[in-house]
């Protein structure tokens, strides 16, 4: 104890000697108030354990500094936190710790997904830490939508697309780049970081290893995901691969790739990605101010995110903090919906399908990977899955925009889901609900721009709000606007 103290007051010395107190950025400020004030020792830690095994029975566990993505038996890999060692501190000590951390710009802690550190990655070095303070996003009331198509009162919109990179994909990214960050700095074999993507996990893992200095390399369905997405990874700096297949064969390679290369896997497959995603599931509570809402309706294609969700519901209920969980509802494409018609035959037979092209191109996905960990969510969650045409995910979407807000096709999916929910009476209109809104609408403008021009085959796009040519002379603009006004309500 007296040489650690010693130590640490050394390293403080020469720290002040070198300018150390007047720290100049924030890494070096937390650098310099953890020597100079260490942090409280603890026990927290994490590692990986075969998804869905039995802790009574099975041995089988890897240290989250081991380069693995599968169990022994091949299936999919989960990160344990040792809970006793969490269950130390009260659920009201955990709720004041986060909530103490909110809007700050401390490093990490600024971050919505590092604010909550102790569950996420316990064990990483501050200093290792690849952050663009992502989280912390707008929970939205979604006043008018709500009441005017719906008849509800308590509607809100979890806006994870205003973001960083304009997705979700921020939450675990940070997480999976700052562990490959600190695998780098120990000599682990790590070249690059690679990802098969519909457009954001590729936009985020770009732009995170780019701000970190670590090669990415991502591969793309050949003319599949919206310019916008393409961009992102271009600019950049990504080894960017366009290939003549869909999502799941850019899957299969990339899988095939990682295990040949040192490329670290960057997909979900990866459950190091779901510690970071699993921190929005909490921010909800937190901006409830801990109230638990009845449903949370998440869009999904590889499926990690539905069980993200419910892994940070469950870690706050299992802690303490609050004292139940909301259903889920995950919503798919009616072009890609293995989960969907997995569901509807009572989880006879899982059989992955051919994912046709959808508006919602994020999530055309057949074959996902993270299967077992979205059944098990929904299971455990009294969850339930829906889905939507293009033409009713469309249709969603250019309500939900004509109400002030501008969503992604891929919420569109989950509003769809909402408005056949509340129609069967499953929701009720008072029911607290949250769609999780997955990316920014500017990724998907081209899909706006063909809906407002009534420029689709065969949609009738009720919606549409098509702008209006007019001469550029006085009276033809007076025409148009007095025609105009003449069809407006008054008030
Ligand atoms: C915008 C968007 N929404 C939803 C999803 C679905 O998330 P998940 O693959 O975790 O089910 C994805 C990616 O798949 C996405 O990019
Ligand atoms: N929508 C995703 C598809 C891959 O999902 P992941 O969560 O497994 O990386 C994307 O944007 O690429």
């Amino acid at each position: 104890m007296m040489k650690t103290i010693t130590t640490y007051s050394l390293i403080a010395f020469i720290l002040r000697r070198h300018g150390g107190n007047k720290s100049s950025n924030i890494r070096d400020k937390a650098r310099h108030q953890n020597l100079t004030n260490p942090p409280q020792i603890n026990n927290f830690s994490a590692k990986y354990v075969p998804f869905g095994a039995d802790p009574d029975t099975s041995t089988e566990s890897y240290s989250l500094d081991e380069i693995v993505y599968r169990s022994q038996s091949g299936g999919l890999l989960d990160v344990q936190h040792d809970l006793s060692a969490l269950k130390a501190f009260p659920g009201s000590y955990w709720r004041a710790l986060f909530d103490s951390r909110v809007g700050k710009r401390t490093w990490p802690y600024g971050s919505g997904v590092w604010s909550k550190k102790e569950w996420v990655l316990p064990d990483i070095s501050s200093d290792d830490i690849v952050s663009a303070f992502e989280g912390n996003t707008n929970l939205f009331w979604a006043e008018r939508f709500g009441k005017q198509f719906l008849g509800m009162n308590d509607l809100w919109v979890k806006h994870c697309g205003i973001s960083h990179t304009g997705s979700f994909k921020d939450l675990g990214m940070t997480v999976l780049v700052s562990q490959v960050n600190r695998l780098r700095k120990m000599n682990k074999p790590v070249v690059g970081v690679g990802c098969a993507s519909t457009g954001d996990t590729s936009a985020a893992l770009s732009a995170y290893c780019a701000s970190a200095g670590i090669p990415s390399i991502v591969f793309l369905p050949a003319n599949k995901i919206s310019i916008a997405q393409l961009v992102q990874p271009i600019a950049n700096g990504a080894f960017v691969l366009s290939i003549d297949t869909d999502f799941d064969g850019c899957m299969k390679l990339i899988r095939e790739v990682t295990s040949e290369l040192p490329i670290y896997l960057a997909n979900s497959l990866n459950s190091l990605r779901l510690e970071g995603q699993k921190t929005a599931a909490i921010e909800i509570l937190q901006q409830f101010d801990w109230e638990v809402p009845e449903w949370v309706i998440i869009p999904g294609g590889n499926l990690g995110n539905i069980y993200a969700f419910y892994k940070g519901f469950h870690m706050c209920k299992e802690l303490g903090l609050v004292d139940k969980i909301p259903r889920l509802v995950c919503a798919q494409a009616a072009n890609a919906n293995p989960l969907y018609l997995y569901y509807k035959s009572a989880w006879d037979e899982f059989k992955a399908v051919k994912a046709n092209s959808t508006f919602a191109s994020a999530i055309q996905i057949g074959d996902p990977v993270s299967i077992d960990r979205a059944v098990y969510a929904l299971k455990k969650s009294d969850g339930i899955v829906e889905e939507a045409t293009e033409e009713e995910l469309m249709d969603a979407m250019a309500m939900a925009d004509s109400t002030g807000m501008f969503i992604c096709p891929h919420t569109g999916v989950a509003l769809t889901a909402l408005m056949k929910l509340r129609k069967s009476g499953v929701i009720g209109a008072t029911d607290r609900t949250v769609v999780v809104s997955t990316a920014h609408g500017l990724k998907f403008t081209q899909s706006k721009i063909d809906y407002h021009s009534n420029n689709i085959k065969e949609m009738a796009c009720r919606y549409a709000n098509p702008p209006v040519s007019v001469a550029a002379d006085f009276g033809s603009v007076m025409d148009v606007l007095k025609k105009y006004l003449s069809k407006t309500p008054k008030y």
